[in-house]
């Protein structure tokens, strides 16, 4: 489903600005990179996708219907969402917390008995095969399992309803280049079988270039790259990680005032 941004705007009640005048239009299927850096607005701007976040102004729209409270319970069960640290009930076994990411389809009296339906079960053990796991991780705590482990099971989850817009927040940033990029593959190969827009904020340059189909760069909440990662070239690199210590020209508050 495609994903428009609209004029979005985002000031926090402190005075903080994180996004400003965000206009972008991803494609169905699209594998689109937020790269920034920290404080950029990578997350408010994911989060705004799913109604985590509500826009100051602007709208966001999937599939041209506008995220806002009527929508959001339908459009939940086809967002999904991966997270920097896993998002796993550490002590609930590897199956529980693959089949979370269905129970917002299931039954109450399903959930709180833990008696799944057969197809489902079957859906969690091909899931955890096509993210390179087995069953003795099925019958593990999550907290027993390394980290590329647990975000596999992460990544797992996140695809147990078939999603068709895939949140990626820093996904990543938790494990090492090697299963950084095992990890990313795996994501970009289960969205592509799926036709699902993944929208996926990453710190990592090569990591960007080496995934994404587009890369859209933030820079204190404002986009100041669009394009193909072949058309990013030094002087953009240098001006997304330009320090930040030009910002905002007011006179520093004391901190007796401040705390
Ligand atoms: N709940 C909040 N209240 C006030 N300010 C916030 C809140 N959440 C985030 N911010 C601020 O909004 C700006 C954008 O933050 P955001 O988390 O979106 O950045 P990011 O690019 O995802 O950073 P990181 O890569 O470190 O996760 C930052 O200045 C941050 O401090």
């Amino acid at each position: 489903m495609e994903i428009q941004f609209r004029n979005i705007g985002k000031v926090w009640p402190d005075g903080t600005t994180a996004l400003r005048e965000v206009d972008l239009t991803v494609p169905a299927g699209q594998f689109c990179v937020l790269l920034g850096h920290s404080g950029a607005g990578k997350s408010t701007l994911l989060r705004c996708v799913n109604g985590l976040e509500v826009p100051t102004s602007g709208q966001v729209r999937i599939d041209g219907q506008p995220v806002g409270k009527t929508s959001l319970p339908a459009l939940r069960r086809r967002i999904a969402m991966v997270h920097q640290h896993f998002g796993l009930v550490p002590r609930a076994s590897g199956a529980a917390n693959v089949m979370a990411g269905a129970v917002s389809v299931l039954p109450l009296w399903r959930v709180l008995t833990g008696v799944y339906p057969a197809a489902t079960k079957r859906k969690v053990c091909d899931l955890l095969k096509a993210v390179g796991l087995d069953e003795a991780h099925l019958r593990r705590r999550a907290e027993q399992l390394s980290g590329g482990q647990q975000q596999r099971l992460g990544l797992a989850r996140a695809f147990m309803l078939d999603p068709v817009v895939i949140l990626a927040d820093e996904p990543v940033a938790s494990l090492d280049p090697a299963l950084g990029r095992e990890v990313l593959e795996l994501l970009k190969a289960q969205a592509r079988e799926r036709g699902a827009t993944v929208l996926c904020s990453l710190h990592q340059l090569d990591l960007a270039r080496a995934f994404a189909d587009r890369i859209v760069a933030l820079h204190r909440g404002r986009v100041i790259f669009d394009g193909p990662p072949e058309a990013l070239n030094a002087r953009d690199v240098a001006a997304i990680y330009a320090r930040d210590d030009t910002a905002e020209p007011h006179a520093p508050v004391p901190l007796r005032e401040a705390v």
